[in-house]
C-alpha cells in the first residue's frame, strides 16, 4: 500500500513518515528529498534559479514517478503538493492519504525552533510573519488537504494516531 502524508510545512509529515515507515518495515519516500536528488540541488536553489512554478511541476513529475514504481511506501509529501495539478486526485486513487490538521499555533512554535531558510516560502520571515502567512495559506489550502481519505487532528500526532485510521 502506499500511504501519502499531507499538510502544511511542519505539521510533521517527514518526521512521523520516517517513524511510521521503520514500523511497518515500509520504504520511507520524503518527496522533497527525492527531488533533491535527482537535481542534485536543494529546494532552496530550485526556487532561488528557476521559481517556484518549475519546483511545482518537478514536484508533479515525482510524484507521478513514484506512483508508478513504488507499491508499498510511506510518502512524505511536500506541504503545496495536494494543491497543484490533479495531484490530490492522483494520491486519492493511488493510495491512502493521510492529513496532519495541526494547528498555525502548534506549526509556528515548532517552526521558529527550526532552519527556515531550507521552506523558501517562509525564509526570512519574522515571528508575527510566519503566523500570519501560515494562516493565510492553511486557510487557503484547507480544501485540498480536507479531500484526504483520513485526517489526523488531535494532538500529539502520534504514529500510533496514523496506525489507528489506516486499513492495514
Ligand atoms: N509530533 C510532533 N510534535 C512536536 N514536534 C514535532 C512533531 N513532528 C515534527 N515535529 C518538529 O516539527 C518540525 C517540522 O517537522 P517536519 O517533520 O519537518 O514537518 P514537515 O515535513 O511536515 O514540514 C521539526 O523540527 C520536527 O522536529
Ligand atoms: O508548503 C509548501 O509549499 C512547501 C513545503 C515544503 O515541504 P515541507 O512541507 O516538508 O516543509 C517544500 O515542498 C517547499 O518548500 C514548499
Ligand atoms: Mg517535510
Amino acid at each position: 500500500m502506499l500511504i501519502f502524508l499531507l499538510g502544511m510545512m511542519g505539521s510533521g509529515k517527514t518526521t512521523l513518515g520516517k517513524e511510521l515507515a521503520e514500523k511497518l518495515g515500509y520504504t520511507f519516500l520524503d518527496l522533497d528529498a527525492v527531488i533533491e536528488q535527482k537535481e542534485n540541488r536543494t529546494i532552496a536553489e530550485i526556487f532561488a534559479a528557476e521559481g517556484q512554478e518549475r519546483f511545482r511541476a518537478l514536484e508533479r513529475e515525482t510524484l507521478q514517478t513514484i506512483v508508478t514504481n513504488y507499491k508499498q511506501a510511506i510518502v512524505a509529501t511536500g506541504g503545496g503538493t495536494p494543491c497543484f495539478f490533479d495531484n490530490m486526485a492522483l494520491m486519492n486513487t493511488s493510495g491512502e492519504t493521510v492529513f496532519l490538521d495541526v494547528s498555525v499555533k502548534d506549526i509556528a512554535q515548532r517552526l521558529s525552533q527550526s532552519d527556515l531558510s531550507t521552506r523558501p516560502l517562509l525564509a526570512g520571515k519574522t515571528q508575527s510573519e510566519l503566523i500570519s502567512f501560515l494562516g493565510k495559506t492553511l486557510s487557503e489550502r484547507r480544501r485540498f488537504y480536507e479531500q484526504a481519505r483520513h485526517i489526523v487532528a488531535s494532538p500529539p500526532y502520534t504514529i500510533n494516531a496514523l496506525l489507528a485510521l489506516l486499513p492495514l
